[in-house]
C-alpha cells in the first residue's frame, strides 16, 4: 500500500478530528472510566488490529491510552492508518 500524500492525510483526518498529526504518524489519546476499562477497549482494539492486520502502538497509563498509528510497511500514513482510527473512535465512544 502506498503512503498518503500530504492533501489526501489533511482530508482523512478531517474525518476522525480526535486524531492529531505528528510526521508519519497519527495520535490520539482515550481515557476510560477506569483501569479495567481502559484494558477492555485495549482487548477490542486488539480484534479490530487482528481484522485489518493492521496494529497500533499503544501506551496505557492508568485509565489514559495513548495510541499511534503509522503504516510500518509503507514508511508512512495509509488508508489503512484512517480505518482503523475510525474503529478505535468506534471502540472508545461505546465505552464513554
Ligand atoms: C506481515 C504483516 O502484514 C505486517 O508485518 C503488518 C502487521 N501489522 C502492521 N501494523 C502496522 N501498524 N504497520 C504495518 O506495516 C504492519 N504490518
Amino acid at each position: 500500500m502506498d503512503p498518503l500524500d500530504d492533501s489526501t492525510v489533511n482530508q482523512r483526518l478531517d474525518g476522525v478530528p480526535q486524531w492529531r498529526r505528528e510526521g508519519d504518524e497519527i495520535r490520539r489519546t482515550v481515557e476510560a472510566r477506569d483501569f479495567p476499562t481502559a484494558i477492555r477497549i485495549v482487548d477490542e482494539i486488539a480484534v479490530e488490529a487482528e481484522k485489518l492486520n493492521h496494529h497500533p502502538d499503544i501506551d496505557i497509563r492508568w485509565r489514559t491510552l495513548h495510541l499511534a498509528l503509522t503504516t510500518h510497511d509503507a514508511g508512512g500514513l495509509t488508508e489503512l492508518d484512517f480505518t482503523l482510527a475510525a474503529r478505535i473512535d468506534g471502540i472508545a465512544a461505546s465505552h464513554a
